[in-house]
């Protein structure tokens, strides 16, 4: 078979995005479970319907979509508990229909929302009943080898402990674990998952998926699995397929719910799509304030700016969105607390994150929603500019040490000492920046910081030439995200050159009260 006959996996089957998959397929030779225009529902009502998807040895195929899209009847009509009104579902290239009870039992396991225990088991008497369909005769026998499989699955799961407890009695989410360590003893080749992690707290959704995974690569275990948590989804699925009322919208990589656009279309709900901070995996959130037009209230009545002793703290009165360099509060996040701590000439910075917080708690900041620099200029020489441009309004608050001045492209050394002779420069715009206008914003905040240096005449001493920084400055954007959202804050907008402005002033000032106190 050539791979352009594995449609369900390329460009041309996908079509459109949006457009529902439903072409039938031919089965790749590696697939454990197949539909094809699978229809069917309850009574006279129609509710998947032309569906086609494969389901491969050893993978991790999700199945998302809003409730009601249809997921459980899927799984249904793929076990056998629906029957089929058209189209074909095959498991390990057979029909499923040619499959006895005890057949389908021995290759597929299920754990469903809707498991029902009847009697008064215990935990252990549960998970053993997964071992049923490798039992034969009138008169089974449970082996040695049955209580082995069953021992080191309860471990896995982490249900041995509950071993002679009775199930009725378990928690929501040890129910679960004891579910799934029942379905697992089973040691299917197919695992179809409803839900799994319904009611488990994340430190044990993360077992449990763990878990799958560890049995996905050790024993080529293939799972289907229904799961409402769409960054959860992202992390573990090989492929997703996302259904939109009984039929396939998209399925693809994982990375298919960076399409924030289709996810709000199907869900019906505004969502931001992003990236996970340690994977490269997309996590999606709720957008709950977007388009928040303009408040009343004007950027400069929004934040306070305080100097005790040797903290320079500027407050806001709600948090906004940041991208730093700062000692603390490094990479993109949300702050309401700004803070400036003097140090003297000699500070020794051997763990300045570490400082930088506890100084914070012990002025009453809470280091979580703060952002944190630290200098060696009095902070009585800092200076606040505030700035409107074509209607935005900025802020800027600057503390300038040019005594380590540094040109970025001289042949010199790297500076290895972290010295506290430095620029640092916290900006407030009142705008709505996506991250990559926030980084776009730093550009133009650096550009005209270097513009200021320059003004000033200020140059690197080893090598004599004009001076682009000094070797430790942290800068801070800060916006509002009130208003239209926009991608852009660069050196053609508004937005850029209302920062570029408002920090070359700053910036500008304070390095000739630095001077002067220097003279
Ligand atoms: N036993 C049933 N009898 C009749 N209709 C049903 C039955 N079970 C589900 N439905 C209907 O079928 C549609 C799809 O339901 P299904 O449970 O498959 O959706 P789902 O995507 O799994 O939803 P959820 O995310 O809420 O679990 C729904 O409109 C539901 O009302």
């Amino acid at each position: 078979m050539t791979d352009s006959k594995r449609l369900p996996y390329t460009k041309e089957q996908h079509g459109k995005v949006g457009s529902p998959l439903s072409s039938p397929v031919s089965p790749s030779m590696n697939a454990v479970l197949q539909l094809n225009q699978l229809s069917g529902g309850y009574d006279d009502q129609l509710v998947v319907k032309e569906i086609s998807f494969e389901v491969l040895e050893g993978e991790f195929l999700s199945l998302i979509g809003p409730n009601g899209s249809g997921k459980s009847t899927v799984l249904k009509l793929v076990t056998g508990l629906l029957p089929i009104h058209s189209g074909e579902v095959h498991l390990f290239g057979r029909p499923l229909s040619s499959y006895s009870t005890v057949e389908k039992a021995r290759v597929i396991s299920v754990l469903s929302q809707e498991e029902q225990v009847s009697f008064d088991f215990t935990v252990e008497e549960i998970v053993q009943l997964g071992r049923y369909p490798f039992q034969r005769g009138w008169f089974q026998t449970y082996t040695k080898k049955d209580q082995k499989q069953v021992d080191e699955v309860m471990e896995l799961t982490n249900v041995a402990a509950f071993r002679d407890i009775p199930f009725r009695l378990l928690s929501g989410g040890e129910k679960q674990r004891v579910l799934l360590a029942k379905a697992l003893v089973q040691e299917p080749k197919l695992l179809f998952l409803d839900e799994p992690t319904n009611h488990l707290d994340i430190h044990h959704s993360y077992e449990l998926l763990q878990v799958l995974k560890e049995w996905q690569k050790t024993r080529k275990l293939t799972v289907l699995a229904i799961l409402h948590d769409l960054n959860l989804a992202a992390l573990y699925s090989d492929r997703i397929v996302l259904l939109d009322a009984g039929t396939v919208k998209e399925m693809g990589e994982p990375n298919l719910l960076k399409n924030s656009k289709q996810l709000e279309e199907v869900y019906q709900v505004q969502v931001q799509a992003t990236t996970h901070p340690d994977v490269a995996k997309p996590q999606v959130y709720l957008s709950t304030q977007n388009h928040i037009s303009k408040q009343e209230k004007a950027l400069v009545e929004m934040y306070s700016i305080q100097q005790v002793e040797e903290l320079l703290h500027i407050k806001l009165d709600q948090p906004f969105r940041t991208i730093s360099n700062a000692v603390w509060g490094e990479g993109i996040q949300w702050a309401q607390d700004y803070c400036n701590f003097y140090v003297t000439k000699d500070y020794v910075c051997s763990d300045p994150q570490e400082d930088v917080s506890s100084w914070m708690m012990e002025k009453g900041i809470l280091p979580n929603q703060a952002i944190g620099m630290m200098t060696a200029v009095p902070l009585k020489h800092a200076v606040h500019c505030t700035r409107s441009f074509h209607g935005v309004s900025f802020a800027a608050v600057v503390t300038a040490g040019v005594g380590n001045p540094v040109d970025i492209i001289g042949d010199t050394e790297p500076q290895q000492v972290r010295r506290a002779g430095t620029i640092n420069v916290f900006v407030f715009v009142d705008a709505h920046l996506s991250d990559g206008a926030l980084v776009n914003a730093s550009l133009s905040a650096t550009e005209a910081k270097t513009k200021a240096l320059a003004a000033h005449q200020i140059k690197d001493k080893q090598t004599g030439t004009l001076a682009t920084g000094t070797a430790t400055d942290s800068l801070c954007i800060a916006s509002s995200q009130r208003g239209e959202r926009t991608a852009y804050a660069g050196s053609g907008t508004i937005i850029g050159k209302g920062i570029a402005q408002v920090v070359y002033e700053a910036t500008y000032q304070a390095i000739e009260r630095y001077l002067k106190g220097n003279r």
